[in-house]
């Protein structure tokens, strides 16, 4: 006998966040631009996936998906099993360039995003949701501070805290570290890590830095170069959690990861302009 199921056309139950045969592509002046095609990926439920791929591979473009800023042309991305439409808070994007209130001190900033997005919290609970962040991310004492008077790494601080304390399921990071000096950037990494180990969201985070996606990732998604770029190749990097820095790069396998990811971005899909 053959049992009647209900329609499960709108919901696909294959990972957290699911790419299934994704494409998209832009009407530009000189016809149909394919940027991204036929991509499938299965995220599960606080995993942290790093993207790499060279300038214009579509990195962006697929993050937007994510974030619901824009609509696949082919294939869906499923968040939960229900597609993803628009953005929401469910999913909070971290850009390079910090992108705060400037007129707000960092302490407002994040305040007033708890505020938006945590309404059914009372207004002591906010007030300590704020405190925590602020705490979390080393700016106690730099609270009342304006972005302008701030430093690159500590604006990127802020930013993170903001996006972190609305309880994102999902953190979408568009290079987050790319401004900043080696020193900062190492430093932020750090702190990343304790955060995502405290929250556990799921992370997608592009980047550009094989090292800091070798340190940070459960999984490194390679992109081939576009037009119709596609997943290339994904990484599964092995070091346990939480990680220490000197351990990682001092395990052998380390190595081994780094040289692949290098013979996939500058000799199997290396690019002109890089
Ligand atoms: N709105 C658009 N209209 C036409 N083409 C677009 C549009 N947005 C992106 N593209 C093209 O799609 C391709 C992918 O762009 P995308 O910004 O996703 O790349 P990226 O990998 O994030 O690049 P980068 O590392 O330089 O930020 C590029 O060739 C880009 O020119």
């Amino acid at each position: 006998m053959t049992a009647i199921l209900p329609s499960t056309a709108a919901t696909v139950n294959t990972g957290f966040l699911h790419f299934d045969c994704v494409g998209k592509t832009f009407p530009t002046p000189r016809g149909p631009y394919v940027a991204i095609e036929d991509v499938n990926l299965s995220v599960q439920q606080g995993e942290f996936i790093c993207v790499i791929g060279h300038s214009g591979c579509g990195k962006s473009t697929l993050l937007n998906l994510v974030s619901g800023f824009s609509q696949p042309t082919s294939g869906g991305v499923y968040l939960d099993g229900q597609p993803i439409q628009e953005p929401g808070p469910d999913r909070m994007v971290v850009f390079q360039n910090y992108s705060l209130l400037p007129w707000k001190s960092a302490r407002d900033n994040i305040a007033l995003a708890v505020k938006a997005a945590r309404p059914h919290l009372s207004t002591s609970e906010q007030r300590q949701v704020v405190d925590h962040h602020l705490e979390l991310v080393g700016l106690t004492e730099a609270q009342h501070k304006r972005p302008d008077q701030l430093s690159g790494g500590m604006k990127q601080r802020v930013a993170i805290a903001r996006a972190l304390s609305i309880r994102p399921e999902v953190l979408i990071l568009d290079e987050p570290f790319g401004a900043l000096d080696a020193i900062t950037k190492e430093e932020l990494q750090e702190e990343l890590l304790n955060i995502w180990e405290e929250a556990r969201p799921t992370v997608l985070m592009i980047t550009h830095d094989i090292d800091e996606a070798l340190f940070l990732a459960d999984r490194v998604v390679m992109m081939t170069n576009g037009p119709a770029a596609t997943i290339g190749e994904v990484l599964e990097i092995p070091f346990d959690r939480p990680r220490e820095r000197e351990a990682v790069v001092e395990d052998p396998r380390y190595a081994q990861l780094r040289t692949e990811a290098l013979d996939f971005l500058y000799r199997r899909f290396a690019h002109d302009d890089d």
